[in-house]
């Protein structure tokens, strides 16, 4: 989420520091996936994880249940984020395998992810620099840390190749990810003693011709399902 500062974004754990080694061991291990290329924050790459249908599926759906994406922090940039996005309904039929192996490419139980999103992004759209986890001094953090808590992990597939744009770029880390469809990038958001990675700041490049399509999944710390 965003707002800057030089202050610490949260504090060290043991819980999320574990998840960190747990899940990039598993990562590490599977033959299909290789490390981003940077140092900055552990940080992998699944070229072909979705298929040609299950990428067309997801994009239906996605039109299908678009409205204007929302931020947890109002931002005084109204372009700040400006994609559509939707829910994506963990128990339907279609949704749930998708969700499940996600999760069990990272080694997470699926109750703590949080509902999948799938967005949208036109010509033009775009999501400006921002961390996926929860700055602890915020004023919503005291609602998050009852609903599962802190955010560890990411992962986000490409369900599209844009004809030009909407890269995901990681300004601090050097790396940047061009749409691929069904490319995965998986992440952690924690440096490895647990506390928020500052690094892991990025940006969904606007796009300039097509449009992009997205799912993004993020792991807490705790069960996000009840
Ligand atoms: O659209 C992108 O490339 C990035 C999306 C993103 O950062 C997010 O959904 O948290
Ligand atoms: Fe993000």
């Amino acid at each position: 989420m965003k707002v800057q500062s030089t202050r610490p974004h949260g504090s060290p754990s043991p819980v999320r520091a574990e998840f960190g080694t747990r899940v990039a061991e598993r990562l590490k291990a599977n033959p299909n996936v290789r490390p981003a290329k940077t140092e900055a924050a552990q940080m992998f790459v699944h070229p072909d994880f979705l298929s040609p249908e299950e990428c067309a599926m997801l994009m239906r759906t996605i039109d299908a249940g678009s409205r204007r994406s929302t931020l947890l922090t109002e931002s005084n940039d109204p372009n700040f984020r400006t994609s559509d996005s939707c829910d994506l309904d963990r128990w339907s039929p279609e949704i749930q395998p998708l969700d499940e192996r996600i999760a069990d490419l990272l080694g997470i139980e699926p109750q703590f992810g949080e509902t999948m999103q799938g967005q949208r992004y036109a010509p033009g759209q775009q999501f400006r620099a921002h961390h996926d986890y929860f700055h602890e001094g915020e004023r919503y953090w005291a609602d998050m840390e009852q609903q599962g808590g802190q955010r560890t992990w990411t992962a986000m597939v490409f369900l599209n190749t844009v004809e030009q744009g909407g890269a995901t770029w990681f300004p601090q880390a050097g790396v940047r990810f061009k749409p691929n469809a069904g490319q995965l990038v998986a992440w952690n958001n924690m440096n490895p003693d647990g506390s928020p990675n500052k690094l892991t700041l990025h940006e969904g490049m606007a796009v300039v011709r097509g449009t992009k399509y997205i799912i993004t999944k993020w792991f807490r710390e705790r069960p996000w399902v009840k």
